[in-house]
Protein backbone atom coordinates (compact mmCIF):
# COMPACT_ATOMS: atom_id res chain seq x y z
CA UNK A 1 0.00 0.00 0.00
CA UNK A 2 1.30 3.39 -0.83
CA UNK A 3 2.31 5.56 2.20
CA UNK A 4 0.59 9.09 2.08
CA UNK A 5 1.72 12.08 1.09
CA UNK A 6 1.93 13.53 4.08
CA UNK A 7 1.08 11.64 7.93
CA UNK A 8 0.80 13.58 11.11
CA UNK A 9 0.23 11.55 13.87
CA UNK A 10 -0.75 12.78 18.05
CA UNK A 11 1.81 15.67 17.03
CA UNK A 12 1.81 18.05 20.09
CA UNK A 13 3.39 21.56 19.70
CA UNK A 14 4.16 23.96 22.83
CA UNK A 15 6.08 27.27 23.03
CA UNK A 16 7.90 28.32 25.49
CA UNK A 17 7.54 25.76 28.99
CA UNK A 18 6.09 26.34 32.90
CA UNK A 19 2.82 28.25 33.34
CA UNK A 20 3.63 30.79 30.59
CA UNK A 21 3.92 27.86 28.40
CA UNK A 22 1.34 27.72 25.46
CA UNK A 23 -0.21 24.73 23.88
CA UNK A 24 -0.64 25.61 20.21
CA UNK A 25 -1.14 22.30 18.55
CA UNK A 26 -2.91 19.25 20.51
CA UNK A 27 -2.67 15.74 19.36
CA UNK A 28 -2.70 16.44 15.53
CA UNK A 29 -3.96 13.05 13.37
CA UNK A 30 -3.80 14.16 9.99
CA UNK A 31 -2.75 12.77 6.76
CA UNK A 32 -2.76 14.12 3.17
CA UNK A 33 -2.69 11.66 -0.15
CA UNK A 34 -0.84 12.16 -3.15
CA UNK A 35 -2.31 15.64 -5.38
CA UNK A 36 -4.88 16.00 -2.77
CA UNK A 37 -5.50 19.77 -1.86
CA UNK A 38 -6.43 20.55 2.01
CA UNK A 39 -6.85 23.71 3.27
CA UNK A 40 -6.64 24.44 7.49
CA UNK A 41 -9.21 26.93 8.73
CA UNK A 42 -10.10 28.39 12.24
CA UNK A 43 -9.88 31.07 14.51
CA UNK A 44 -6.91 33.41 14.64
CA UNK A 45 -4.36 31.58 17.18
CA UNK A 46 -5.58 27.62 16.22
CA UNK A 47 -2.21 26.91 15.17
CA UNK A 48 -2.54 27.14 11.79
CA UNK A 49 0.88 28.54 10.61
CA UNK A 50 2.28 26.40 13.59
CA UNK A 51 1.41 23.31 11.93
CA UNK A 52 2.61 24.35 8.17
CA UNK A 53 5.36 25.54 8.89
CA UNK A 54 6.44 22.40 11.36
CA UNK A 55 5.84 20.10 8.39
CA UNK A 56 7.49 22.29 6.09
CA UNK A 57 10.60 22.03 8.90
CA UNK A 58 10.97 25.28 9.97
CA UNK A 59 9.89 24.54 13.26
CA UNK A 60 10.47 21.82 16.01
CA UNK A 61 7.25 20.26 18.22
CA UNK A 62 7.62 18.05 20.92
CA UNK A 63 6.50 15.07 20.42
CA UNK A 64 4.01 13.18 17.84
CA UNK A 65 4.99 11.57 14.45
CA UNK A 66 5.71 13.46 10.97
CA UNK A 67 6.13 11.43 7.83
CA UNK A 68 6.47 12.49 4.43
CA UNK A 69 6.26 9.56 2.06
CA UNK A 70 7.17 7.32 4.58
CA UNK A 71 10.52 9.15 5.87
CA UNK A 72 10.28 11.97 9.04
CA UNK A 73 10.94 15.23 8.19
CA UNK A 74 13.63 16.76 10.09
CA UNK A 75 13.96 19.94 8.37
CA UNK A 76 13.51 22.02 5.55
CA UNK A 77 13.62 20.35 1.71
CA UNK A 78 13.30 20.70 -1.97
CA UNK A 79 10.37 17.90 -1.84
CA UNK A 80 8.50 20.92 -0.38
CA UNK A 81 7.84 24.58 -1.70
CA UNK A 82 6.54 27.13 0.45
CA UNK A 83 4.62 30.61 -0.21
CA UNK A 84 4.12 32.99 2.57
CA UNK A 85 1.66 36.12 2.43
CA UNK A 86 4.38 38.35 2.63
CA UNK A 87 6.62 38.66 -0.67
CA UNK A 88 9.42 37.14 0.26
CA UNK A 89 11.69 38.26 -3.14
CA UNK A 90 14.80 39.33 -3.75
CA UNK A 91 14.40 43.07 -4.76
CA UNK A 92 17.43 43.75 -6.07
CA UNK A 93 17.08 40.46 -8.70
CA UNK A 94 14.18 40.22 -11.64
CA UNK A 95 11.59 37.87 -11.38
CA UNK A 96 13.01 35.49 -13.85
CA UNK A 97 16.30 35.74 -11.68
CA UNK A 98 14.32 35.58 -8.74
CA UNK A 99 13.50 31.57 -9.86
CA UNK A 100 16.93 30.73 -10.95
CA UNK A 101 18.38 31.98 -7.71
CA UNK A 102 15.94 29.20 -6.06
CA UNK A 103 17.50 26.57 -8.20
CA UNK A 104 21.22 26.81 -7.53
CA UNK A 105 19.80 24.76 -4.45
CA UNK A 106 18.98 22.18 -6.94
CA UNK A 107 21.90 21.28 -8.26
CA UNK A 108 20.86 22.76 -12.24
CA UNK A 109 23.50 24.15 -14.40
CA UNK A 110 22.95 27.92 -15.31
CA UNK A 111 21.74 26.93 -18.66
CA UNK A 112 19.09 24.51 -17.14
CA UNK A 113 18.34 26.93 -14.51
CA UNK A 114 17.26 29.50 -17.21
CA UNK A 115 15.01 27.26 -18.71
CA UNK A 116 13.36 26.06 -15.79
CA UNK A 117 12.59 29.48 -14.45
CA UNK A 118 11.61 30.79 -18.06
CA UNK A 119 8.94 27.53 -17.90
CA UNK A 120 7.63 28.22 -15.11
CA UNK A 121 7.25 32.33 -14.96
CA UNK A 122 5.67 31.47 -18.23
CA UNK A 123 3.12 28.41 -16.29
CA UNK A 124 2.06 31.43 -14.07
CA UNK A 125 1.55 34.03 -17.14
CA UNK A 126 3.92 36.20 -15.84
CA UNK A 127 5.92 36.00 -19.89
CA UNK A 128 5.90 39.58 -20.50
CA UNK A 129 7.10 40.54 -17.19
CA UNK A 130 10.04 37.96 -16.53
CA UNK A 131 12.86 41.11 -17.06
CA UNK A 132 11.13 43.34 -14.86
CA UNK A 133 12.13 43.52 -10.82
CA UNK A 134 9.99 43.51 -7.51
CA UNK A 135 9.47 46.57 -7.57
CA UNK A 136 8.05 46.76 -10.47
CA UNK A 137 5.53 44.46 -10.13
CA UNK A 138 1.62 44.13 -8.50
CA UNK A 139 1.34 42.34 -5.48
CA UNK A 140 -0.57 39.78 -7.15
CA UNK A 141 2.14 39.17 -10.02
CA UNK A 142 4.81 39.50 -6.46
CA UNK A 143 3.19 36.25 -5.58
CA UNK A 144 2.93 34.86 -9.00
CA UNK A 145 6.63 34.82 -8.92
CA UNK A 146 6.70 33.30 -5.32
CA UNK A 147 4.43 30.43 -6.71
CA UNK A 148 6.88 29.69 -9.86
CA UNK A 149 9.87 30.07 -7.52
CA UNK A 150 8.30 27.40 -5.65
CA UNK A 151 7.22 24.94 -8.01
CA UNK A 152 10.22 25.43 -10.13
CA UNK A 153 12.31 22.72 -7.91
CA UNK A 154 9.20 20.41 -8.88
CA UNK A 155 8.53 19.68 -4.90
CA UNK A 156 5.92 16.93 -3.95
CA UNK A 157 4.15 19.42 -1.35
CA UNK A 158 3.30 22.69 -1.75
CA UNK A 159 2.97 24.21 1.77
CA UNK A 160 0.82 27.82 1.42
CA UNK A 161 0.08 30.00 4.44
CA UNK A 162 -2.62 32.91 3.36
CA UNK A 163 -0.81 33.43 -0.24
CA UNK A 164 -3.50 35.58 -1.02
CA UNK A 165 -4.34 37.63 2.11
CA UNK A 166 -2.29 40.62 1.29
CA UNK A 167 -4.54 41.03 -2.20
CA UNK A 168 -7.39 42.98 -3.00
CA UNK A 169 -10.41 40.92 -3.58
CA UNK A 170 -10.28 40.83 -7.96
CA UNK A 171 -6.71 39.89 -7.74
CA UNK A 172 -7.30 37.47 -5.06
CA UNK A 173 -10.40 35.83 -7.42
CA UNK A 174 -7.45 35.48 -10.26
CA UNK A 175 -4.77 34.11 -8.40
CA UNK A 176 -7.17 31.79 -6.97
CA UNK A 177 -8.18 30.69 -10.64
CA UNK A 178 -4.69 30.54 -11.30
CA UNK A 179 -4.03 28.08 -8.85
CA UNK A 180 -6.68 26.15 -9.47
CA UNK A 181 -5.97 25.63 -13.05
CA UNK A 182 -2.21 24.60 -11.97
CA UNK A 183 -3.23 22.20 -9.75
CA UNK A 184 -5.85 20.80 -12.10
CA UNK A 185 -3.35 20.13 -14.91
CA UNK A 186 -0.19 19.39 -12.99
CA UNK A 187 -1.84 17.95 -9.52
CA UNK A 188 0.79 17.64 -6.55
CA UNK A 189 -0.02 17.91 -2.91
CA UNK A 190 -1.00 21.39 -1.38
CA UNK A 191 -1.43 22.40 2.21
CA UNK A 192 -3.04 25.49 2.19
CA UNK A 193 -3.41 28.00 5.14
CA UNK A 194 -6.37 30.64 4.84
CA UNK A 195 -8.96 33.24 6.76
CA UNK A 196 -11.14 32.78 3.94
CA UNK A 197 -14.18 30.12 3.86
CA UNK A 198 -14.90 30.72 0.48
CA UNK A 199 -11.52 31.01 -0.71
CA UNK A 200 -11.12 27.58 0.97
CA UNK A 201 -14.18 25.63 -0.56
CA UNK A 202 -13.33 27.20 -3.86
CA UNK A 203 -9.94 25.47 -3.65
CA UNK A 204 -9.80 22.18 -1.97
CA UNK A 205 -10.44 18.57 -1.82
CA UNK A 206 -11.02 18.68 2.21
CA UNK A 207 -11.25 21.25 4.57
CA UNK A 208 -9.47 20.95 8.06
CA UNK A 209 -11.57 22.98 10.39
CA UNK A 210 -9.27 23.90 13.80
CA UNK A 211 -10.11 24.94 17.29
CA UNK A 212 -8.20 27.30 19.55
CA UNK A 213 -6.50 26.74 22.67
CA UNK A 214 -5.33 24.43 22.29
CA UNK A 215 -5.09 24.41 18.54
CA UNK A 216 -7.24 20.76 17.57
CA UNK A 217 -8.61 19.62 14.68
CA UNK A 218 -12.49 20.26 15.06
CA UNK A 219 -14.51 19.15 11.86
CA UNK A 220 -13.43 17.45 8.76
CA UNK A 221 -14.97 18.29 5.65
CA UNK A 222 -15.19 16.47 1.59
CA UNK A 223 -16.04 19.07 -0.93
CA UNK A 224 -17.58 17.07 -3.70
CA UNK A 225 -17.83 19.78 -6.06
CA UNK A 226 -16.80 18.89 -9.55
CA UNK A 227 -13.79 20.04 -10.98
CA UNK A 228 -12.37 21.99 -12.89
CA UNK A 229 -13.98 24.46 -10.31
CA UNK A 230 -15.01 28.08 -12.22
CA UNK A 231 -15.61 30.91 -9.89
CA UNK A 232 -19.39 31.19 -10.35
CA UNK A 233 -19.75 28.06 -8.38
CA UNK A 234 -18.98 29.79 -5.74
CA UNK A 235 -23.16 30.91 -5.91
CA UNK A 236 -24.12 27.70 -6.20
CA UNK A 237 -26.61 26.07 -3.11
CA UNK A 238 -23.90 23.41 -3.03
CA UNK A 239 -20.78 25.86 -2.82
CA UNK A 240 -23.11 27.85 0.33
CA UNK A 241 -24.19 24.58 2.27
CA UNK A 242 -20.59 23.85 2.34
CA UNK A 243 -19.45 26.73 3.00
CA UNK A 244 -21.93 27.51 6.05
CA UNK A 245 -20.96 23.92 7.58
CA UNK A 246 -17.29 25.71 7.56
CA UNK A 247 -18.36 28.62 9.62
CA UNK A 248 -20.38 27.08 11.89
CA UNK A 249 -17.40 24.55 12.54
CA UNK A 250 -14.83 27.20 12.71
CA UNK A 251 -17.47 29.51 15.03
CA UNK A 252 -17.27 26.19 17.51
CA UNK A 253 -13.66 25.89 17.62
CA UNK A 254 -13.54 29.84 18.62
CA UNK A 255 -15.64 29.67 21.80
CA UNK A 256 -12.78 27.24 23.40
CA UNK A 257 -11.17 30.27 24.93
CA UNK A 258 -15.11 31.18 26.69
CA UNK A 259 -15.55 27.75 27.82
CA UNK A 260 -12.07 28.16 30.00
N1 LIG B 1 6.96 32.14 18.32
C1 LIG B 1 5.95 31.99 19.18
N2 LIG B 1 6.16 32.07 20.52
C2 LIG B 1 5.16 31.88 21.41
N3 LIG B 1 3.88 31.61 21.07
C3 LIG B 1 3.61 31.54 19.75
C4 LIG B 1 4.63 31.73 18.75
N4 LIG B 1 4.06 31.58 17.53
C5 LIG B 1 2.75 31.33 17.75
N5 LIG B 1 2.49 31.30 19.07
C6 LIG B 1 1.19 31.03 19.71
O1 LIG B 1 0.75 29.75 19.26
C7 LIG B 1 -0.64 29.75 19.00
C8 LIG B 1 -0.87 29.38 17.54
O2 LIG B 1 -0.34 30.43 16.70
P1 LIG B 1 -0.40 30.37 15.11
O3 LIG B 1 0.24 31.60 14.60
O4 LIG B 1 0.12 29.08 14.65
O5 LIG B 1 -1.98 30.43 14.86
P2 LIG B 1 -2.76 30.76 13.50
O6 LIG B 1 -3.99 29.92 13.55
O7 LIG B 1 -1.87 30.59 12.35
O8 LIG B 1 -3.12 32.30 13.71
P3 LIG B 1 -3.38 33.42 12.59
O9 LIG B 1 -4.59 32.95 11.85
O10 LIG B 1 -3.63 34.66 13.37
O11 LIG B 1 -2.14 33.49 11.74
C9 LIG B 1 -1.14 31.16 19.37
O12 LIG B 1 -1.60 31.13 20.70
C10 LIG B 1 0.12 32.00 19.25
O13 LIG B 1 0.04 33.11 20.12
Amino acid sequence: MNEPKLKIQSLNKWYGSGKRSVHALSDIDLELADNEFVSLVGASGCGKSTLLSIVAGLQKFNDGVLLTDGAPIVGPGLDRGVVFQSYTLLPWLTAQQNVEFALQAAGLSAAERREVARHHINLVKLDRFADAFPSQLSGGMKQRVAIARALSYRPKMLLMDEPFGALDALTRHQMQELLTQIWEEHRLTVLFVTHDVEEAVYLSDRIISMSINPGRINATFHVGLARPRHQDMISTSDFISIQKEVLAAIRAGSQQDDAL
